[in-house]
């Protein structure tokens, strides 16, 4: 295992992910798609949990633990170079999975190219596959080839794993593939590990160089399509990269992160699921590409959408597998003693059988923000708008389990009320723009209704500050949004207060923000024993409120210090331990990408126009204001 998680480069094909370490081993695969079961696990356990390390061999080639010399993404795309300085000489391995599209929606590869850049160096490659997260041992042959390159095939029931290399191999003992070989200057050797059905004659043979070049010109063309031009255009790119390779290409779902267990604290229970579809994550992750360019993206998810809600809305979920599968039962892996020994490893998410009213908001924003300019009344999307919106209408005064998927009692969230009012509200819109036909004058009172309902409830007046839930004092990120739904201006005194209040109570000394306290050994408020980090997604809504707010200076250094703390690759995981400073929890993680695209959209509109009074919304206690969108947003097609 390599390290700390920002130690890990992601590299996947829109159909699943892997995550390579500093020390050039594949700790982490599941195949053939992200909620598959992994063959490569050891990120959860040890090396014999599955990995497939490529370094130099000789010991102190590089010194023990340090890693790669060097790595980078090539360009704009997510092919991983790593280059490794040793006294003999020097090397590169450039890692990538070639989008499936490209092959013709075939198998699912993985390739790596070892190149010789100077002298003469020893490599080794050791394949340890383990299928069914670390659990199964394939049964490993050697099969013939003719022209020169070898083929190894691992087979464990229903699936199997070819390796392709052109040097040679052999099968060890504990059914590792062990590859030992030398490349000098100018020479290269390819290695290719393909994954399918077991009972499918072999895979044809692959042609990595033709697959690296169809691999780089894809990901330059896509990030040539980004409309951001701002100061932060390297690290929004890199995001929307990252944002992508969530995606799965077939169906348009898209996981809210490539991992499950990452620990939210090192060594303890806070592990969690993350290869799903959430509806909330998917749509703020939708609404980032949208404002990018990343029109086709919007499309698919809205696609995707409408096929994983159809039915009644009774049924709705508030998360789907990535083709809109309903059961995601919640089961832990006892053999896996998790990422430094944070257990239990869990797969399936019980959160799915929540229910989270902030999602009808999410929804409703997000089919907002897609909608055509002169779509009929009978336009699938907006049907099913006006249906979720006839069914929150009978459920908002249900206390919930809220954004953060609280496993304790159910509670009556603000965010999620206030979201209820933003489902509405986008509701209202829709009908008064000619796109649907609906009880408007009764929705109007609705929306006065749950307006007041948050006010009078969910408002602390003699601390100047709206509270996480009623009758609570305890407060919450979430509520740092109130501003850019809409649900109140930016300069009204109470987000104001707010704000002020969760930089008091749930800042840490470098200005980050956690999402509400937790409570240590305890099991606190959200049901758990234990603690977590910084939520790095609403220290990015931090920025946001407070630039929205007019303090563009504390914006913007709060946004730089959160661009420090990215992977030397640009990427982030959910969560930062500010004690041991490293990043925590699933990684990478969509929202916290989301976060840096939305906050460098919203800091760039604002420096660019340099009065914020200008992006305030309609003030009023009730009234129909207009959520914040910094950057115009194209229609989908
Ligand atoms: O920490 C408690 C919860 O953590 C997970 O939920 C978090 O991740 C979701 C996906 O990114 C996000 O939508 C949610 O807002 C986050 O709180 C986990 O999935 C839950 O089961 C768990 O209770």
């Amino acid at each position: 295992m390599a390290g700390h998680i920002e130690d890990y480069a992601l590299i996947g094909d829109l159909h699943t992910a892997a995550l390579v370490g500093r020390d050039g081993s594949v700790d982490w695969l599941c195949l053939p798609r992200f909620d598959s079961p992994a063959v490569a696990a050891s990120l959860l356990g040890s090396s014999e949990h599955g990995h497939w390390t490529i370094a130099p061999a000789d010991p102190g080639d590089p010194a023990p633990g340090r890693g790669t010399d060097r790595r980078f993404y090539r360009g704009d795309t997510l092919v991983l170079e790593s280059r490794w300085e040793t006294p003999h000489g020097s090397v590169r391995v450039i890692d990538f999975m070639p989008p499936r599209h490209l092959a013709g929606g075939a198998v699912p590869r993985l390739i790596r190219l070892v190149e010789g850049e100077t002298g003469s160096v020893r490599m080794r490659s050791r394949l340890r596959p383990r299928f069914h997260y670390g659990r199964i041992t394939p049964w490993v042959t050697s099969v013939d080839q003719p022209f020169g390159t070898r083929r190894v095939r691992m087979t464990a029931g229903p699936r199997e794993l070819w390796l392709d290399s052109s040097v040679e191999t052999t099968i060890t003992e504990d059914r590792s593939v062990l590859t030992d070989f030398t490349v000098c200057t100018g020479e290269r050797a390819a290695f290719v590990l393909t994954e399918q059905a077991s009972h499918l004659p072999a895979p044809p043979l692959p042609d990595p160089q033709r697959a690296l070049e169809a691999t780089e010109t894809f990901w330059t063309e896509w990030t040539r399509h980004c409309t951001y031009t701002g100061p932060a255009r390297a690290a929004v790119i890199r995001s929307l990269i990252t944002l992508k390779a969530l995606t799965y290409a077939p169906t348009g779902g898209i996981v809210a992160a490539p991992t499950t267990s990452l620990p939210e604290e090192i060594g303890g229970v806070r592990n969690w699921d993350y290869r799903f579809t959430w509806l909330r994550d998917a749509a703020i992750t939708l609404s980032s590409l949208l404002r990018t360019g990343y029109r086709e993206e919007a499309r698919a998810w809205r696609e995707w959408l409408l096929r994983a809600v159809a039915g009644d809305p009774e049924n709705l979920q508030i998360m789907y597998g990535i083709a809109g599968e309903r059961e995601l039962g919640e089961a832990e892996l006892t053999w896996l003693p998790g990422y430094e020994s944070s257990r239990p490893v869990r797969v399936g998410n019980a959160a799915a059988d929540q229910l989270q009213l902030d999602v009808y908001g999410e929804v409703a924003e997000t089919l907002h923000l897609t909608r055509r300019p002169g779509a009929d009344a009978y336009d699938e999307a907006a049907r099913l708008q006006l249906h979720l919106t006839h069914h929150l209408e009978q459920r908002w005064q249900e206390p919930d389990e809220g954004i953060w998927e609280i496993r304790g009692p159910r509670r009556h969230f603000v965010h999620s009320k206030v979201m209820a009012w933003v489902a509405v509200d986008r509701a209202i819109q829709l009908i008064e723009s000619g796109g649907a036909d609906g009880p408007v004058e009764r929705w109007r009172r609705l929306r006065e209704t749950i307006h007041r309902d948050v006010c009078d409830n969910g408002y602390d007046p003699a601390r100047n500050t709206f509270t996480q839930s009623y009758g609570s004092t305890e407060l919450d990120a979430s509520l740092l949004l109130i501003p850019r739904t809409g649900f109140l201006p930016p300069d009204d005194k109470r987000v104001l207060g707010t704000i002020d209040a969760i930089q008091r109570e749930l800042s840490t000394p470098e200005g980050l923000v956690r999402r509400y306290p937790t409570h240590g050994e305890q099991h606190g408020l959200d049901g758990l024993a234990g603690d977590e980090g910084a939520f790095l997604v609403c220290s990015f809504w931090m920025v946001d409120a407070l630039a929205l707010a007019g303090r563009l200076t504390e914006a913007e250094t709060l946004f730089n210090e959160l661009l420090h703390l990215r992977s030397d690759l640009g990427l982030l995981a959910e969560e930062w331990d500010t004690r041991q400073q490293r990043q925590v929890g699933n990684y990478p993680q969509a929202f916290s990408h989301v976060g840096i695209v939305d906050s460098a959209l919203l800091l760039a509109e604002l420096t660019t126009t340099r009065h914020t009074t200008s992006i305030t919304t309609t003030s009023g206690r009730c009234g129909n204001a207009q959520a914040i969108t910094p950057t115009a947003e194209p229609a989908v097609p």
